[in-house]
């Protein structure tokens, strides 16, 4: 029997949170250090099980990295690329962030590896990043089902092609183009990337663009069309890097002050936050919250009235599923439109938050690529989980409601933020 979690009803959210380091940037930046020659020390890293898959791999590869007692510092002893192959499989979760990047660059690495993961990671597609890597690297060989994870990846043994131009479909996932620009470095060769079909989820470009300008390797971005990389490029450590606070993870607060009428003051991110997910914070002002920017920290206050909207979210497609239950603290109808990838994350998500939002009483239009959700009847229910962390961490905004909420299967919220039910329970009331 897994454990549940009950709220009782809470009335305030106030005062001022810290919300620990990204994951998009802590993944990143523990495998592009390990990419780099020397050491590199990264701070503010995340603790959580997306960053122990991520560590426990490199390590498995051969890369010597040295955790701090709070696991928040990590000094990572790069090994230019030249992994070990590792003895034993690397079990990377359900990190699609591990998964996508290390497939990418252990294809031009010279190991023999076995890449899996828990049961939906094999549910989680991948065929597009192997389609792009297959007519210069192939290497890579599915264990399963064609087009998912377990991966097979044998020592990459060059291209006879002169000119190296991938192909990616960047239609349901982003990760598989931001894997293929960080293993592009390691191919010394000119290098052009075209995107096939209409890329998702594109702020996390510019977040892989940005990480990689801060180790080194810039790359020409064709309006998001195509990538060039002149074949000069090498990564080279910027010594220290700091992890920003996890966009995502504030969320949950920044939608708390503005249900609540705040203010909350939410640090860890701030107006220049290189992820995109700082936009949600644009979403609560079109539904009627106060939002101030400063440089360390962003303020959100409201009178208590929020209104539905309409909006394309596949900008920020975790923080979006927030708004589907601030949605039933605002007036009218709320359509997060565009967001079909939802369906394929750590759960079907868009069927999940349906599933869960009418059982609370919620009328709810569930679409290909769309949700519609509009406030009704308040049921005191147990809402379920499904092995995914923003399942839990959204719906926890339901306990500002008379009826309080339970939530079963509270730890889920281990895969980015573990402490996530004590720092919400220390500014709401
Ligand atoms: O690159 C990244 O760090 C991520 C990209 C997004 O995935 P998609 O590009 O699959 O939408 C996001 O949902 C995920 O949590 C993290
Ligand atoms: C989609 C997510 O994770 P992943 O990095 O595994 O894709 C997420 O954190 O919401």
């Amino acid at each position: 029997m897994s454990e549940s979690l009950t709220l009782s009803q809470k009335t305030i959210c106030s005062g001022k949170v810290t919300v620990p380091g990204s994951k998009s940037l802590s993944n990143r930046a523990l495998l592009l250090a390990a990419l780099c020659e020397g050491t590199t020390k990264i701070t503010n890293l995340l603790d959580s099980d997306d960053i122990r898959h991520m560590l426990t791999a490199l390590e498995q590869l051969g890369v010597k990295t040295e955790l701090n007692e709070d696991k928040t510092e990590c000094i990572v002893h790069g090994v230019g690329g030249s992994f070990k192959s590792p003895n034993q499989e690397l079990f990377l979760g359900n990190a699609g962030t591990a998964m996508r990047p290390l497939a990418a660059v252990l294809a031009f690495s010279q190991v023999n590896a076995t890449l899996t993961g828990e049961p939906r990671m094999y549910e989680r597609p991948i065929g597009h990043l192997i389609d792009a890597l297959i007519p210069f690297a192939d290497n890579v060989t599915y264990l399963a089902e064609e087009g998912y994870p377990p991966l097979k990846i044998r020592p990459y043994a060059g291209t006879k092609q002169d000119r190296i131009e991938f192909n990616i479909d960047g239609s349901v996932s982003s990760q598989f183009l931001s894997a293929l620009l960080m293993a592009a470095p390691l191919l010394n060769s000119p290098v052009k990337i075209n995107v096939i079909g209409e890329l998702v989820s594109k702020p996390y470009i510019n977040l892989t663009l940005s990480i990689l300008a801060s180790f080194g390797v810039q790359i020409t971005n064709n309006d998001f069309q195509s990538f060039e990389l002149t074949g000069t490029e090498q990564y080279k450590s910027p010594k220290t890097f700091m992890v920003e606070g996890d966009a995502s993870s504030a969320s949950y607060f920044l939608a708390a002050g503005a249900i609540t009428g705040g203010p909350i003051e939410v640090f860890g991110i701030g107006k220049n936050s290189v992820q995109g997910d700082i936009q949600f914070a644009e979403v609560l002002a079109a539904m009627g919250a106060e939002v101030e920017y400063f440089d360390d920290h962003l303020t959100v206050s409201s009178n208590g009235q929020l209104k539905g909207i309409d909006m394309d979210m596949n900008h920020i497609p975790d923080a979006a599923m927030t708004i589907a239950t601030t949605a039933l603290f605002a007036e009218g109808t709320t359509k997060i439109r565009n967001i079909y990838n939802w369906r394929v994350k750590e759960t079907d998500r868009l069927a999940a938050m349906a599933t869960e939002l009418k059982k609370y009483g919620a009328k709810v239009v569930e679409g290909h690529d769309f949700i519609e959700v509009t406030p009704d009847k308040e049921r005191q229910v147990a809402i379920d989980t499904y092995d995914d962390h923003r399942v839990a961490m959204c719906f926890s905004l339901l306990s500002f409601k008379p009826s309080g909420i339970t939530i079963n299967d509270p730890k889920v919220t281990s895969k980015t933020f573990p402490d996530y039910f004590e720092r919400f329970n220390s500014v709401t009331n």
